[in-house]
């Protein structure tokens, strides 16, 4: 990402900035000197998190527009009003069970609005960068700890949208050698920022496994229901008590 400005000078737009991979990216960005716009629908994230994320990095406050990633027009004016050299994408609707339920709406989220986003970047000539896509495009992978090379056999639409955008991306980076960008499939992230300020917290009932317990750890819900019944168990299911 050969470029004539100092970091200091470079903005990094951050898509799903008040999320919880979202809040603690920005927080390393702004550490390490970038300028950070952050855009986020706040869909299943809080205002709240931006404010903590500049409280933490000891700026005043961060850019932050409230806008849709299906809404071209909203976001290519973000494009229009900052001097923007990369894009962090972490936007996206990412619940495996939920996306089985209601792919239409997860096809359209997830792809369309990359679509949308890498149509302002390239009208706005910016050919920077990361996208946030998922260890869930290898499936159930034949080797443990899985190699990158290990091939791409999603299970589900929500892994399948991440495989859709993964190869757009990489069709795009092949149409013009000025694009450069990073695909990066991360497991099931946990835990809070060292300060206590910064956590995974989303909006209404967690859909992933580790919001969930942590509210049942502090009391806010009941019990943790532990999907699955056809593992390789007596009764098929993951729940194993510590003397059976
Ligand atoms: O209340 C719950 C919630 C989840 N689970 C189970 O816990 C495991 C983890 O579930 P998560 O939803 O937390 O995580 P997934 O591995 O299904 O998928 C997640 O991890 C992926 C990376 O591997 C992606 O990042 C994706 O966005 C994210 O949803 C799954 O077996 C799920 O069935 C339960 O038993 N009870």
């Amino acid at each position: 990402m050969a470029t004539s400005t100092s970091i200091s000078e470079r903005y990094v737009l951050v898509t799903g900035g008040a999320g919880y991979i979202g809040s603690h990216c920005t927080v390393s960005l702004l550490t390490a000197g970038y300028k950070v716009v952050i855009v986020d629908n706040l869909y299943n994230a809080s205002y709240e998190s931006i404010v903590r994320v500049a409280r933490i990095a000891g700026v005043s406050s961060v850019p932050f527009h409230k806008v849709d990633l299906l809404d071209q027009r909203q976001l290519s004016a973000v494009f229009a009003r900052y001097p923007i050299w990369a894009v962090v994408h972490l936007a996206s609707a990412k619940a495996v069970g939920e996306s089985v339920q209601r792919p239409l709406d997860y096809y359209h989220i997830n792809v369309t609005g990359t679509i949308n986003l890498l149509r302002a970047m390239k009208d706005a000539g910016v050919r920077n960068l990361v996208f946030s896509s998922s260890a869930t495009v290898y499936g159930d992978p034949p080797i443990i700890p899985i190699p990158e090379t290990s091939p791409l056999k999603p299970e589900s639409p929500y892994g399948r949208t991440k495989v859709v955008i993964e190869s757009l991306v990489r069709d795009l980076c092949d149409s013009d050698e000025g694009w450069n960008a990073a695909l990066l499939r991360y497991f099931n992230p946990a835990g809070a920022h060292e300060t206590g300020l910064m956590g995974e917290n989303p909006k209404g009932v967690p859909y992933n496994l580790m919001p969930y317990l942590a509210q049942v750890a502090v009391g806010k819900r009941e019990y943790l229901n532990v999907f699955g019944s056809d593992y390789e168990t007596k009764d098929g299911t993951g729940i194993r008590w510590v003397n059976s």
